[in-house]
């Protein structure tokens, strides 16, 4: 799904009431029909009252519709105007006759709500020009600190829909946002504080956002179930794909046993596993799918072995468990020579690369799946989480790399400066391992002849995903990696229907 700035989203506006030939008011009409139906299927409850409090712009003209609509399908509904200068809304006055009465606020000061009191938060809506100042920021800070659930229109009042906000906004239980989500819901630095959102259509233009060029993406369900391909019935092993995995050292077989699995998981054709030969016998009895090659990286002689299997595989891995002892790093400069293939490079490849300062080294194309530590090893540190994607993105078109930062809303940046931001996902997957399963996944959609982005994209949801299951069934405290690749068939299965 394209995420709009808010620039766009105003323009998607405007091109809509031109384009279906309707008035700015019927669009709110619309928006406050959408919020009020959602509403109350969330809130179905009569008994508590709503307190609905309007700004002046025309998220506070939703607020008055709303209020109305609500107080019409049986709610208790009080209104509030903050007043805090005069410039309204053209919308937002005319919208004000929508409700019998309302209280007016020049100046904030605090009155009291019963606990049970739900808030609906029509103060600010897409139209913030920077911090919140004055009597709002007084207003917000009161309303942060009530134990009652605020419920936002659109977005939580104060805050940035582009980009993290410098000062404070409402601390929302619930959001809808009108048509799509904004970016701001997906970035890290706002996770705490939006419990819950959702998004419904308000029949925006269509054509509009089609021709649209944008740099921001999420990833969903759509998304995914477009690009995962259905298998024809004439296909065999030999169609889906020759992977090699290079990985592990003593020590470190539990990165190999994880990758190997996942991938296969992921409809893989064949797997190569390159690591030391003291594992092989464990490695063929946890995934005897998997077929061992080269005695890495005890041995690096067998270079000889792995470029021949790098003849013959479509697509390679590298990284998990290989450690960084003095063969590995021989071995990593061998492979950033050598390589031809479509390439994902993790893990101790990443460690070794940002010691060696090889990053422009990385080939043209290929994947890397760094964490927040490995990331800032390889490109420096980086004062909050929105820098870091700043970084990120720039150092994909430098490099000309897709780059998968891990994270609580992992975000793929493309050589093309385009960023795409993930919603699967929980807090029990920072496991040991779950990188490695991830890793594999990666591999498997890569020598399936998935583009390295679309493999990106496939593997980031479906590890999210498969983790969300995993969640379900054991929690996110007990959830290990293993976890994650157990529910892999079935949220590929709930996709694409075989
Ligand atoms: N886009 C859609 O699909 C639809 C959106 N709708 C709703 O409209 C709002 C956007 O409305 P808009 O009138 O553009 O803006 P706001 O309501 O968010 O706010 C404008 C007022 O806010 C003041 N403002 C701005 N920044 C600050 C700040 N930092 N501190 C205090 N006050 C601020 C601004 O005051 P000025 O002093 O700058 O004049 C305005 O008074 C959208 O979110 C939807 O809810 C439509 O209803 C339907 C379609
Ligand atoms: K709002």
């Amino acid at each position: 799904m394209k995420l709009l700035e808010k620039s766009q989203i105003r323009s998607w506006d405007l091109d809509t009431i031109d384009h279906q030939n309707i008035s700015s008011f019927d669009l709110m009409l619309r928006a406050a029909s959408v919020f009020s139906n959602w509403f109350q299927s969330l809130f179905f409850d009569k008994t508590r009252t709503i307190h609905v409090f309007c700004g002046m712009g025309n998220n506070g003209g939703d607020g008055f519709c709303i209020a109305s609509l609500l107080a019409k399908a049986g709610y208790e509904v009080n209104v509030y105007l903050f007043q805090f200068n005069n410039r309204f809304s053209d919308d937002n006055l005319s919208r004000q006759k929508e409700v019998e009465s309302f209280d007016k606020f020049e100046k904030f000061t605090p009155f009291p709500l019963e606990q049970k009191d739900l808030i609906i938060d029509a103060l600010l809506g897409s139209g913030i020009n920077g911090p919140l100042k004055g009597e709002y920021l007084k207003l917000v800070s009161w309303l942060n600190a009530l134990p009652n659930k605020i419920i936002s229109i659109d977005i939580p009042s104060g805050m940035d829909p582009d980009q993290p906000t410098s000062g404070s906004f409402v601390h929302a239980d619930h959001v809808l946002s009108f048509e799509i989500p904004k970016i701001s819901f997906f970035l890290n630095e706002n996770s705490d504080y939006i419990k819950n959102w959702d998004y419904r259509s308000i029949h925006l233009n269509p054509g509009f956002v089609e021709d649209l060029k944008v740099m921001n993406y999420l990833i969903d369900y759509d998304l995914v179930k477009s690009i995962l391909r259905q298998r024809k019935a004439t296909e065999n092993k030999k169609d889906f794909g020759f992977a090699q995995f290079c990985g592990g050292s003593p020590g470190m077989l539990g990165s190999v046993i994880l990758a190997s699995k996942a991938a296969m998981r992921c409809g893989l054709g064949r797997l190569a596993v390159s690591t030391p030969s003291i594992y092989h016998s464990s490695l063929f009895s946890s995934c005897p799918e998997a077929m061992a090659q080269a005695d890495l990286p005890k041995n690096v002689s067998n270079l000889v072995d792995f470029q021949l299997v790098n003849e013959h595989v479509d697509a390679i891995a590298i990284g998990p468990g290989l450690s960084s002892a003095k063969e590995s790093v021989r071995y990593i400069d061998e492979f950033l020579k050598a390589n031809k293939k479509p390439a994902v490079l993790d893990a101790d490849a990443l460690n070794i690369i940002s010691r060696n300062k090889w990053q422009p080294r990385i080939g043209a194309y290929s994947i890397i799946s760094p964490h927040k530590e490995e990331f800032e090893r390889l490109f420096g540190t980086c004062d909050s989480h929105y820098s870091r994607i700043q970084k990120q993105i720039e150092k994909s078109k430098e490099l000309n790399i897709f780059i998968i930062l891990k994270g609580a809303h992992t975000t793929i940046s493309s050589p093309d400066g385009s960023c795409y931001y993930n919603n699967t996902g929980n807090v029990g997957m920072g496991t040991a391992g779950s990188g490695d399963v991830l890793t594999g996944m990666l591999l498997s959609f890569l020598a399936q002849g998935y583009t390295p982005l679309e493999t990106c994209i496939l593997a980031v949801y479906l590890h999210g995903s498969a983790g969300d299951s995993a969640a379900f069934k054991y929690g996110n405290i007990a959830l290990i990696a293993s976890d994650i690749i157990e529910f892999i068939p079935s949220v590929i299965k709930n996709i694409n229907g075989k």
